[in-house]
């Protein structure tokens, strides 16, 4: 394992922020920690980072524990952290250069890793530019960049998309995807389940600060879904199909969505055969049909009660 969180605890006062936080983090991975605002996920990379004491527990890198080998671990972490933090009166390659020589990067291997970061997110034309001027979508390459100028071990993102625009968003995720590919693990927290499930290999859902859920996508829905929706899209509908789709027992409903047909029904029931067989007696013609699978967010409601976003 690259990292390991045991039982993870802290206490801001009386407040218990983190409650047992338990969760390992394999060499390759891209680890999501999944979780609404509050859930503890910036506590848990804060300690992960050596930034902040906890009152329990243990976080080991690579076996070792981060407390007895801090100056260690850090060299091999690469942060990105929820606050974009780079000075703003200095250009980027400045921004870059005061990084990097914090790493013990100089000489010639600064340089070529400043331009390797550069060109990586796609700044290389405003490297003699302040970020004072750039969009937050920018700050956050030029942040991202900051962060792998020493070739981490351990790339960890805190919420990096918050509020910047959709192209520095898709830069960042494809950039992530790419890091991973060039054999960077990295964790990745959000509470935006859709980004979670593009990009990352295994989760862990936090809640309240404890892990209340961890796997693969796939692993996390098929434990709590028991239904599945299939979308339907017909060359024309008629009501008498309808009330004779909702008459399958394994079908709990059947809607008209403009042109398609919503149908949910219980997994594993062949509700797909059945359907298409209903479909083409009555002479309809088929145009297209989609199985959705079950998202993170009915996982998060399933196990809460509560919806991601509340
Ligand atoms: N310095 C602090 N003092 C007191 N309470 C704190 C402090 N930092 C965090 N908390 C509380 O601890 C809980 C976990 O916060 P944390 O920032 O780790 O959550 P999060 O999942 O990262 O959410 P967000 O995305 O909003 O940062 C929250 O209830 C927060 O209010």
């Amino acid at each position: 394992m690259l990292l390991e969180v045991n039982n993870l605890i802290k206490r801001y006062g009386d407040f218990l922020a983190l409650d047992h936080i338990t969760f390992a983090v394999k060499e390759g991975e891209i680890f999501g920690l999944l979780g609404p605002n509050g859930a503890g996920k910036t506590t848990t990379i804060s300690i992960i980072s050596s930034l902040t004491q906890y009152d329990g527990g243990e976080v080991k890198f690579l076996g070792k524990e981060i407390k007895r080998h801090e100056m260690e671990v850090k060299q091999e972490l690469g942060i990105v952290p929820q606050e974009i933090a780079l000075f703003e009166d200095l250009t980027a390659y400045e921004n870059l250069d005061y990084f990097g020589r914090l790493y013990g990067l100089r000489g010639s291997l600064l340089k070529e890793r400043i331009a390797e970061a550069l060109s990586f997110t796609g700044l290389t034309d405003r490297q003699k530019d302040r970020p004072k001027g750039f969009s937050g979508g920018m700050k956050r390459r030029l942040n991202i960049a900051c962060a792998i100028l020493h070739h981490p071990k351990l790339i960890i993102m805190d919420e990096p998309t918050v509020g910047i625009d959709p192209q520095s968003r898709n830069h960042i995720l494809q950039s992530i995807k790419e890091l991973n590919k060039m054999g960077s693990t990295i964790i990745y927290t959000s509470h935006y389940m859709e980004e979670v499930e593009e990009i990352c290999t295994r989760v862990a859902i936090v809640d309240h600060g404890r892990v209340i859920a961890q796997g693969t996508k796939e692993e996390l829905t098929a434990f709590v879904s028991t239904e599945e929706k299939l979308v339907i899209e017909l060359s024309s509908v008629t009501y008498t199909v309808v009330e004779q789709i909702k008459s399958i027992s394994s079908i709990r409903e059947c809607s008209i969505k403009g042109t398609s047909l919503e149908v949910i029904g219980k997994k594993g029931e062949h509700n797909v055969s059945r359907v298409i067989n209903l479909l083409s007696e009555a002479g309809i013609e088929i145009l297209s049909l989609n199985v959705e699978k079950p998202s993170l967010e009915a996982v998060f409601l399933t196990l809460t009660g509560r919806s991601l976003r509340d």
